[in-house]
């Protein structure tokens, strides 16, 4: 935790000129910092000004500010403590890219996936007041952020619980890439309908009145004239929330007028704060979905500094899908607001009729791919391994339980890297494979992630839910050349791809096999890729059990409930008497670093699978070799005799 005095509190006395200043040096940090350790940058530039005005008005160490998801409080890192401890975000061993209440006092409630700040605040004001405390409860979210589910379950109670939590909604129209949906609609209309412009005009001039008046006056108006400034009669209002706005993000003036009054009232307020996304980088703002999570990049141009040969699988999967989808028209693609991400911006180019971005909404997405399968379509839902996480009960109960043929696509499978703990898809294995009906594919190269959906969409008679999960990686290959070669594969079968001269066999699933099988090379053990997680491969299975002494299981997974559990299973409900060790993740949450730097830390990289094997090797041989020395003990002293 960092002792540095919090900038906030220097703020405070900065005229409007030095802020302006100190605006763009942050700016010009964040890029600088971003551009060479990667991070979320469109949406950081976005809130300077809004996080600046927000702490000159409310103060940390009094008020409680949460932000939601947190891809977008930089400035509030370095407002917090964290100025030069910001040269290391996302490094290992350096501060994280997202809200950890380990890392600060100030990470209120910690994030990485959008939607907790309401709820969570509910909980806290509820808390505060039972300890019969008194503070300010500020939220910021972003307008794709509110549309998720369970913002939009918190809004609902906030009437009821009698909550007084001022909502800063951070609008820039924009989720990841344009946001989707009626409160989108609605927000637009706000921001663009020249009768509360008009209005907004009047703001100041009453806001100046009223303060010179007085705190009382204030109050008096809040329920008849104050309506005629704080724009009512909106949605928001149903919901029992004054609303303001819209206020612009960019002037840190105009901001702390609102704030400032917001805070005299014991009302709940939501402040409709109107920001650009990428705010003072030509080329983010021209582009803020490109920039809003970024690799390395030039900070002058905003170039990638990449290996162009190297493509990632989630360009290979949008790419095939869009491809397969020209052959059989009943193929329809899902995004809960990840297309970039997940691939499928090609798909949606090709297909708009049959691609749906539903916004930030996992569990719809899944429920709608069911009902989508119900009548013959053949929904995919692609989706990263953490965020399908929210949709757990509904592939259990909507999908797997009625044997629908919902097909998901599960990017960034495994060790994301930077974004770290809260990004990481480590827990899909595990909780896939404890549901009845479930399927689970991973495929070990780019082609093999294509040959795969090749296989499942256009020959095989789905009789459940099937899951595919890949890596965030990119390796060589020539997009072109890989859905050129597509072809039929036994997607339930096991590949034996080294036959070994020891009695030891390496089982290794998706992103593992690559590396599990240059190590089984070396040493010369009986290598597979064992593409099927779920179901397993029984009849390959019990051929290993039969002919080797120790069994090696690798997976991108939490060990407890994944692969390796499976084997173990299945080997001890055959009585399987040698040995058997699982690689994989421990039961704990890791940190965030390089994906290697992380999957080494794990055992999971080259040389953490050969130590492992050979100690393990070793250990073999020396209990072999102890049996045969023993043996030959027996007999010699039996000899002796
Ligand atoms: C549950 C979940 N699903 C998806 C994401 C990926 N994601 C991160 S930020 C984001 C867009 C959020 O939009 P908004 O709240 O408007 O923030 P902005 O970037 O526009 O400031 C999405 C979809 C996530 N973090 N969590
Ligand atoms: C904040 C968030 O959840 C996304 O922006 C995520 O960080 C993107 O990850 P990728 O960079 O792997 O697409
Ligand atoms: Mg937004």
């Amino acid at each position: 935790m960092s002792n540095q005095e919090p900038l906030f509190k220097k703020i405070k006395n900065y005229s409007y000129q030095e802020l302006k200043v100190f605006a763009g040096e942050i700016r010009d940090y964040i890029k600088t910092v971003v551009s060479k350790n990667t991070g979320h940058l469109s949406s950081n530039l976005g809130t300077v000004e809004l996080t600046l005005a927000l702490y000159r008005i409310f103060d940390p160490d009094e008020d409680i500010i949460i932000w939601d998801t947190g891809h977008q409080a930089y400035t509030h890192k370095l407002l917090t403590g964290r100025y030069n401890e910001f040269e290391t975000l996302r490094q290992k061993g350096g501060i994280s890219g997202f809200l950890k209440r380990d890392e600060s006092v100030y990470d209120v409630f910690g994030a990485g996936h959008v939607g907790t700040s309401i709820p969570a605040a509910l909980g806290i004001e509820k808390a505060i007041s039972m300890a019969n405390e008194k503070k300010n409860i500020v939220v910021v979210i972003g307008d794709g952020a509110l549309t998720s589910g369970i913002s939009l379950e918190a809004i609902n109670q906030l009437k009821q619980l009698g909550s007084k939590l001022k909502i800063v909604l951070n609008d820039n129209a924009m989720s990841i890439s344009k946001n989707v949906g009626a409160l989108s609609m609605t927000l637009t209309d706000l921001r663009l309908n020249p009768v509360y412009r008009e209005i907004k005009g009047d703001i100041k001039g009453t806001l100046e009145t009223m303060h010179m008046k007085g705190l009382e006056h204030l109050l008096s108006r809040i329920k008849d004239g104050i309506k005629h400034t704080f724009l009512g009669d909106n949605v928001f209002e149903d919901f029992g929330l004054n609303y303001v706005g819209p206020v612009d993000g960019h002037s840190i003036k105009e901001m702390e007028e609102i704030f400032k009054t917001i805070k005299e009232f014991n009302e709940p307020f939501i402040i409709h704060v109107v920001t650009q996304k990428g705010r003072g980088l030509e080329y983010a703002e021209k582009d803020p979905a490109k920039f809003h999570s970024v690799s390395k990049i030039d900070p002058e141009t905003g170039e990638k500094i990449y290996n162009d040969s190297l493509i990632t699988y989630s360009k290979v999967f949008g790419n095939v899908v869009a491809k397969l989808a020209e052959k059989d028209t009943r193929i329809v693609a899902i995004t809960a607001a990840m297309p970039d991400g997940t691939g499928l911006t090609e798909f949606a180019r090709k297909f708009p009729g049959r691609f749906y971005d539903l916004g930030i909404t996992e569990q719809l997405c899944t429920t709608f791919a069911g009902g989508l399968s119900v009548k013959g379509a053949k929904p995919i839902f692609a989706v990263y391994s953490t965020f399908l996480q929210r949709a757990f009960d509904q592939i259990v109960h909507d999908i797997a339980l009625q044997k629908l043929p919902v097909i998901f696509a599960i990017d960034r499978a495994g060790i994301v890297g930077h974004d770290g703990a809260t990004h990481n898809g480590v827990f899909d294995i595990a909780y896939l494979n404890i549901i009845p009906n479930m399927k689970i594919l991973a495929p070990s190269s780019l082609q093999e992630l294509a040959n795969m959906f090749y296989s499942l969409l256009l020959y095989e008679e789905l009789d459940g839910p099937v899951a595919i999960r890949y890596p965030r990686q990119s390796e060589y290959g020539i997009l072109s050349e890989i859905i050129e070669n597509m072809s039929r594969i036994k997607l339930w079968k096991w590949e034996k791809l080294i036959n070994g001269k020891e009695k030891i066999a390496v089982l290794a699933t998706g992103s593992m096999v690559q590396p599990a099988r240059e190590v089984a090379a070396k040493y010369g053990l009986n290598m597979y890729n064992c593409r099927a997680i779920k179901p397993l491969d029984t009849e390959a299975l019990d051929a290993i059990l039969e002919e080797n002494n120790l069994i090696l299981t690798v997976e991108e997974g939490i060990k407890i409930g994944g692969f390796g559990t499976s084997i173990m299973l299945y080997a001890n409900s055959r009585n399987y008497s040698g040995k058997f060790h699982i690689m994989g993740i421990d039961d704990e949450f890791s940190e965030h670093g390089t994906r290697m730097e992380i999957l080494k830390d794990h055992g999971l990289d080259f040389e953490g699978l050969e130590s492992t094997i050979k100690k393990l090797r070793g250990e073999m041989n020396a209990y072999n070799h102890g049996i045969r020395k023993d043996r030959n003990n027996i007999t010699g002293h039996k000899l002796d005799r």
